[in-house]
């Protein structure tokens, strides 16, 4: 009965089953020597494997070799109907230890290796767009893509790449629109935590009703209203990773109280929870407010000042670093033409009066009209006269004012050059409202389009 299991244990395994005498010839294979190696099992039953190997059947043979060897060996064929074949075989020895019989298994490793095969495939494809979410996630934090001509920004960023490796808090500080969320995100983007959250709160968007359960999240049924399943709180988000409190100056001194103690005790708890858990993020905070002020005003905690007032960065507003603005300007115009698939330019007049603009909104601004321009008007080249009357309004502010001092000095010294040079720039600055050209202002002015060029260069703070 037993023989009859074990015949048939042999017959249904998915394995080549094949058993050779002393000689090398073929007792028994099971079925599976045909669907491995395009063998019929019963016609090769008296034939030797070293045959077999000769007519390339066997390449090699398993048993051939446990024969040579006399002991148990494994190797990996590849059969000429396409399979590759994992064999084992055994040495069978007598009573007098000579070797009576081989039994070999062949395992089809065909399948497994065509999955190996595309599980690596999918692993690289998996990778590829794990660089690709990588470069993204860089490029759209990458502090390379910021502009820093002036002094003032490049020290800005060198600052920021010094204290980003460290977990000490940062306190931003700036009008709004200089950029104070982008340092952050860039802070971050530098610092061990890249790969973990940045969660950014703007505290003056959150009604104070909800600051609490927003901040510190909420267990199960805390509350009236309250989501059935609890909720995380954007503190709990920024777990291992950045939490950026834009807008600071906006924190309720009952949250400034409630934060400060998160800060000393890196422990938080939910509304309505029972168990403190640990929290380990880095702060970074921002305000366009006088923080300072706000203290000796009783709305802002001393203590909470000084927590957060570690590491201090002042980024001033645009029209104090105007070096960065022409290049601001060129990467706001190549950035937009690219995303709207345009090819505008703007005027070397246009330029000028967009680089002595005061820019109140910073870059922002800047940003956002260059945006407009683009967008709305349709020639290719943009003017003077297509910006906005806020900022031609200013120009002409300045013209007058600068009339004003030429007319002062040249009263109080009467100099020759002066006064000529006075005339000049009247001159130019009426040609410079009525044309719209650089070739337009040469002909009313008579004089060549370069020395035009020129002239405005010359007069450029008064443009
Ligand atoms: N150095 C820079 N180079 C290029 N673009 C910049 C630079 N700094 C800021 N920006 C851009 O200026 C815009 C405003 O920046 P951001 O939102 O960081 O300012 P903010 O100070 O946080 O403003 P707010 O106080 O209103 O939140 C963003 O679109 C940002 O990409």
């Amino acid at each position: 009965m037993l023989e009859q299991e074990l015949k048939k244990i042999i017959e249904t395994s998915n394995n080549n089953i094949t058993i050779t005498d002393e000689k090398g010839i073929i007792l028994y294979s099971n079925p599976k020597l045909w669907e491995i190696y395009g063998m019929e099992p019963a016609s090769y039953i008296g034939t030797s494997v070293y045959q077999l190997e000769k007519e390339g059947l066997l390449t090699p043979s398993i048993n051939a070799l446990v024969l040579k060897e006399k002991k148990a060996m494994r190797i990996m064929q590849h059969t000429q109907t396409g399979h590759v074949v994992m064999s084992t075989g055994y040495p069978i020895f007598n009573k007098e230890g000579l070797l009576v019989r081989v039994i070999s298994y062949g395992q089809d490793q065909t399948e497994i290796l065509q999955l190996q095969e595309q599980y690596e495939q999918l692993q690289r494809i998996v990778k590829g767009y794990q660089t690709e979410v990588e470069d993204l996630r860089e490029k759209e934090l990458d502090y390379h893509d910021m502009i820093a001509r002036s002094n003032t920004t490049k020290q800005i960023l060198k600052t920021i790449h010094n204290v980003a490796k460290t977990d000490a808090t940062i306190l931003l500080l700036g009008p709004s629109g200089v950029g104070k969320s982008t340092f952050a995100r860039s802070v971050h983007n530098q610092s061990n935590r890249k790969k973990e959250p940045f969660i950014e709160v703007n505290c003056s968007t959150i009604p104070e009703s909800l600051f609490e359960s927003e901040i510190f999240g909420y267990e199960p049924g805390s509350f009236t209203g309250a989501n059935k399943q609890g909720r995380q709180g954007l503190i709990e988000q920024a777990d291992s990773g950045t939490l950026f409190l834009d807008e600071i100056g906006e924190l309720p001194l009952a949250m400034q109280a409630k934060l400060l103690k998160v800060l000393q005790e890196k422990k938080i708890k939910r509304i309505g929870g029972k168990k403190e858990s640990l929290i380990n993020f880095r702060l970074i905070a921002a305000t366009n407010q006088d923080l300072k002020g706000m203290v000796s005003e009783g709305k802002f905690r001393l203590d909470l000042f000084y927590r957060l007032n570690v590491i201090p960065i002042q980024i001033p507003a645009l029209h104090e670093r105007k070096e960065d603005i022409p290049l601001l300007i060129q990467h706001y115009l190549q950035k937009t033409n690219d995303k709207y698939q345009k090819l505008k330019k703007f005027h070397p007049t246009t330029y000028e009066v967009l680089n002595h603009y005061q820019w109140p909104g910073n870059i922002r601004e800047l940003e956002n009209l260059i945006e407009q321009l683009i967008l709305i008007i349709e020639e290719p080249i943009i003017f003077p006269k297509h910006l906005p009357q806020a900022i031609t309004g200013q120009l002409e502010q300045t013209e007058n004012s600068s009339s004003q001092t030429i007319e002062q000095e040249s009263d109080e010294n009467h100099d020759l050059k002066k006064t000529l040079e006075k005339v000049e720039l009247q001159l130019i600055t009426k040609a410079y409202k009525q044309c719209k050209t650089t070739y337009e202002m040469a002909e009313y002015l008579g004089v060549s389009q370069p020395t035009v060029i020129y002239k405005l260069k010359k007069y450029k703070k008064y443009f």
